[in-house]
């Protein structure tokens, strides 16, 4: 058996060939490879020794030679093909090993020119990827080292490959060319002609976007019973991401509880367990119904719930500490559908083991700890539409006390302020047109999703009184601004004392006359958080 080898990543190589070596199996290699290989004592033959051409033109050519493609191409089935092998000398290679010039990590580098670019772009080293995995039934094909441990094990207890790990390994060797093919398209369609001279700074949105995503698994069903569905992750999901998250017990999965866990665990991503406290969210069809900090998970949990118990019932609730026994037994009251949290007490483990379908979901923190949660939100939004997609980049922004602009000739007082931002933070999470009333680092009435905001205000305060909360002396927060005096007039009627909203209707004026007639603090932030 021949195996030919020419990796770029050289991790584990050097103990994978003295493995092949001891099977009896021939190597070949490319320079750098072979090198490395002939230093730690290995017998190898340079591909230059197998194509009678030296590798030429700074590496460019050094594999693109009948005498390797034809090895790699000819099917063992056919007399023809072994009949050309023998007519031209071509020894058959069994077994190809490349992984590709690291042109993803390249262009990830900051100043990083076109030229450096451009010779990282593999040609022989894809080139050959597709052949041997074209040939799969003869030919074994591996693109990463992580493979090495497996192939391995199956060489050396059969001494050859199975079909289906062959089968295995070409359409893994297929996807990395289409990965490796689809970072070249990108990037290229994001630079410029003009800047490609320099170093060019690569657009967010590519003249063609290309995306590779990962199946994590087939679910049930979709939204609705009648629709097919599966879960995807990105190519590299960022550290603390929900696809990184390890289903502890409970029930599969299904695809609106995905969408609601993720609407939960980006809005508990904002609090930072070390800085704002504990943090509970508790979401219901996409939208937040309660949330709250507290000194600890039960506190927080137990305000987040005080906000709307009706619509929690059967709600997918994320906390941003370790949950523990207090809080689970708590919880343990209510029927959860999802229970998100960075990690669980085995005792708080132990509240759920009887409620088998309560489905648990751990997310470790990335490296950085709590703080660098807001790092792993995604940088790009896409939504599908008829036939297109839209890009945008995320609603990552976050306010800040320095940010706020009080309009009105009442001053809101400190605590006002934290009610304030807390509330500005939920809205950003809560569907269009979101009206949020908050005090004491809760949420006390969530109007969401309304086409008018009057009635996203008007359904808020209903909540708040279903739920036996007074919104006497809130905080109210508008994702956008208010159109007219209206919406005001409804928030300040339900007891609130100060809002913030974005401004910049051209009736502002309006609406700062009407804070200032109710004797309320309004504050522009701004921005806007439309979430449609
Ligand atoms: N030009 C060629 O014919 C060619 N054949 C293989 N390569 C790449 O050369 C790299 C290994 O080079 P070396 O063994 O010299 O370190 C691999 O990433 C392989 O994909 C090539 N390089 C670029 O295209």
């Amino acid at each position: 058996m021949n195996a030919l080898l020419s990796v770029s990543d050289k991790t584990g190589i050097v103990e994978f060939a003295q493995a092949l070596h001891a099977l009896g199996i021939k190597l070949i290699s490319t320079g750098g490879t072979a090198k490395l290989l002939a230093d730690s004592g290995l017998p190898v033959t340079e591909v230059a020794g197998v194509t009678g051409f030296p590798e030429m033109l700074d590496g460019r050519v050094k594999t693109l030679h009948p005498k390797v493609h034809g090895g790699l191409l000819a099917r063992r089935d056919l007399p023809e093909h072994m009949a050309a092998l023998k007519a031209y000398a071509i020894d058959t290679i069994d077994l190809a090993v490349i992984n590709l010039y690291p042109f993803e990590a390249t262009v990830a580098k900051p100043g990083c020119t076109l030229e450096d670019a451009i010779e990282n772009i593999d040609i022989g080293g894809p080139a050959m990827v597709r052949s041997a995995a074209k040939n799969w039934k003869d030919v074994g094909i591996l693109t990463d080292a992580s493979q090495y441990p497996q192939v391995l094990a199956e060489l050396q207890a059969d001494g050859k490959l199975t079909l289906a790990t062959k089968f295995a390994l070409s359409v893994a060797a297929f996807n990395r060319v289409a990965q490796y093919d689809a970072a070249i398209s990108n990037y290229l369609s994001a630079i410029s002609f003009d800047e490609a001279v320099s170093a060019p700074v690569p657009a967010l949105f590519p003249a063609q976007a290309n995306s590779n995503f990962i199946k994590l698994q087939d679910l049930r069903y979709g939204e609705n019973p009648h629709q097919s569905a599966a879960f995807y992750r990105d190519l590299y999901p960022a550290p603390g991401s929900l696809v990184t998250a390890v289903q502890l017990q409970g029930k599969e999965l299904s695809y609106n509880n995905i969408a609601d866990a993720d609407a939960a665990w980006e809005c508990v991503k904002s609090f930072d367990a070390t800085k704002d406290g504990a943090a509970c969210v508790i979401v219901k069809h996409a939208n937040p119904c309660g949330v709250a900090v507290g000194v600890d998970a039960l506190q927080a949990y137990s305000k987040a719930f005080q906000t709307d118990p009706t619509s929690a019932f059967g709600g997918i609730i994320a906390i941003n500490c370790t949950l523990d026994e207090a809080a689970a037994l708590q919880m343990s009251k209510q029927f959860i559908e999802v229970l998100m949290a960075p990690d669980f007490t085995p005792e708080a483990l132990a509240v759920f083991k009887t409620k088998v379908n309560v489905r648990i979901l751990k997310i470790a923190l990335p490296p950085g700890g709590a703080s660098d949660w807001a790092n792993g939100r995604n940088a790009v939004d896409i939504k599908r539409v008829g036939s297109g997609l839209l890009m945008q980049t995320a609603d990552n922004h976050e306010l800040t006390l320095a940010d706020l602009k009080v309009v009105t000739k009442v001053q809101p007082t400190a605590e006002q302020l934290q009610d304030l931002l807390f509330a500005w933070k939920i809205g950003k999470f809560v569907k269009s047109n979101a009206i949020v009333f908050c005090k004491g680092g809760m949420t006390m009435g969530v109007g969401a999703g309304q086409m008018s905001r009057l009635d996203s205000a008007r359904i808020a305060s209903i909540k708040a009184q279903a739920a036996g909360l007074s919104l006497v002396g809130t905080a109210v927060a508008s994702d956008a601004f208010f159109p007219f005096r209206d919406g005001l007039d409804v928030v300040v009627d339900a007891g609130a004392t100060c809002v913030i909203q974005p401004g910049g209707s051209m009736r502002d004026q309006e609406v700062i006359d009407a804070a200032n007639e109710r004797g309320v603090a309004m504050v522009f932030s701004g921005v806007r958080h439309f979430r449609h």
